[in-house]
């Protein structure tokens, strides 16, 4: 028997309403896969949390989480109870930061089922690899001196380890896709660090003769994901670009509920975490209306990353025929309910094994 040691941090707003459906998700695999069992943890660390503690996790919080297989958690953030910075700085960023998730892996494809807001979409199949440890993201900078003299610096910090590390990771998974890597860069705005990013990324190419380069302007990769997202097929990006373009990418997708992501860490130290891309929704929490699709796709990876990729597959098919079967929520133009849509997806998963 393989059993998962999987620590659950729900986190915020919907992240408490779409998690426990991806937990049926992952009992109902566990079920078809006679060999694989799931042993979860729940931790409460939250923005509530946070109100009753004083802190988004206790002290020995990472100590807790650290030997498990994978972490799973849906968003964080409850700007009504805490400031964003403090509450996504104290729990997302930091397990980000300290298990050495260097890499944020998210997909945007064009599913069957989904209609994207694009007029003519062309099946598009994207792969954003965001850098997920530095950059923009950096905690160092400061404030100093008030009033009209206050001066706030924030760094972006780009080290020679961490841009080559997740250039590395987009060159060998092109590789096993379509072969093709577009580099998000600004480096005729941004004059240190993105000129160094074009560097770094031409220097590398080289090792790879057999990936086709592409280096892009943020804002216009950001219009070619709207225009001609067919062109694209893994795309490079530091931590702030690699954001936005994923929002983006979900998007062209049809919704943020359905955009699965994965925090890689890759020295195997610690453990991989996987949350969707959006976040807590508070403007639709408590109503049982949240899409469930971008937690469940994000199980999917999870499986695929604890080497059940055969399982993985088995999800994704159930997500594409709910959808086909046109069983969605309100986001993606439906009227079922968080429950009805996993309900289905769980049918359809039963569905392919008879
Ligand atoms: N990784 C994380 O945990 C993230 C946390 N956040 C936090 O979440 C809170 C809200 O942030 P926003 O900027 O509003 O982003 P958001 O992703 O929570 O919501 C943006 C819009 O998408 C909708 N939406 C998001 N997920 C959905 C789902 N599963 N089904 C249906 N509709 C969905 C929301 O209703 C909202 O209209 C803030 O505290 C923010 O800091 C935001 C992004 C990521
Ligand atoms: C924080 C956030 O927006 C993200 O990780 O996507
Ligand atoms: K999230
Ligand atoms: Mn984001």
């Amino acid at each position: 028997m393989k059993t998962l040691e999987i620590a659950v941090i729900p986190g915020d707003g919907i992240g408490k309403e779409v998690v426990p459906e991806a937990l049926r998700v992952l009992d109902a695999i566990a079920d078809i896969h006679e060999g694989l069992k799931f042993n979860y943890t729940h931790y409460p660390w939250s923005s509530e949390y946070y109100v009753e503690h004083g802190t988004m996790m206790p002290e020995n919080g990472l100590e807790l989480i650290k030997g498990s297989n994978a972490i799973f958690l849906g968003a964080v953030g409850d700007p009504n109870l805490v400031p964003d910075h403090v509450s996504l700085g104290g729990l997302l960023l930091r397990i980000r930061r300290e298990f050495e998730q260097v890499i944020n892996v998210r997909p945007a494809k064009q599913l069957r089922g989904m209609v994207s807001p694009l007029s003519n979409p062309k099946n598009f199949d994207i792969l954003i690899v965001r850098e997920n440890s530095e950059g923009e993201y950096s905690s160092s900078g400061g404030r100093v001196h008030n009033g009209i003299d206050e001066i706030v610096v924030q760094n972006a910090v780009f080290t020679k380890r961490g841009v080559s590390r997740v250039m590395e990771y987009g060159f060998e998974i092109a590789g096993k896709r379509n072969g093709h890597l577009t580099s998000a860069t600004k480096s005729n705005g941004i004059a240190h660090s993105m000129p160094f990013w074009d560097e770094v990324f031409n220097e590398l190419s080289a090792g790879y003769p057999d990936i086709k380069t592409r280096s892009e302007h943020i804002d216009a990769l950001s219009a070619f994901f709207i225009t001609r997202p067919e062109t694209l097929d893994v795309v490079v990006a530091s931590n702030l670009f690699g954001d936005i373009l994923s929002d983006l990418g979900a998007a062209i997708m049809g919704s943020i509920g359905i955009a699965p992501a994965a925090n890689v860490n890759l020295n195997g130290k610690y453990p991989s975490m996987f949350e969707p891309v959006h976040g807590s929704a508070p403007d639709i929490y408590g109503k049982g209306i949240a899409n469930p699709i971008g937690q469940i796709w994000t199980a999917k990876m999870m499986l695929d990353h604890l080497g059940e990729p055969e399982m993985g597959a088995i999800v994704l098919e159930a997500i594409e025929r709910t959808l086909e079967a046109n069983i969605k929520t309100g986001d993606i133009g439906g009227s079922s309910t968080t429950s009805e849509v996993t309900d289905a997806i769980i049918a359809a998963m039963k569905e392919q094994i008879r």
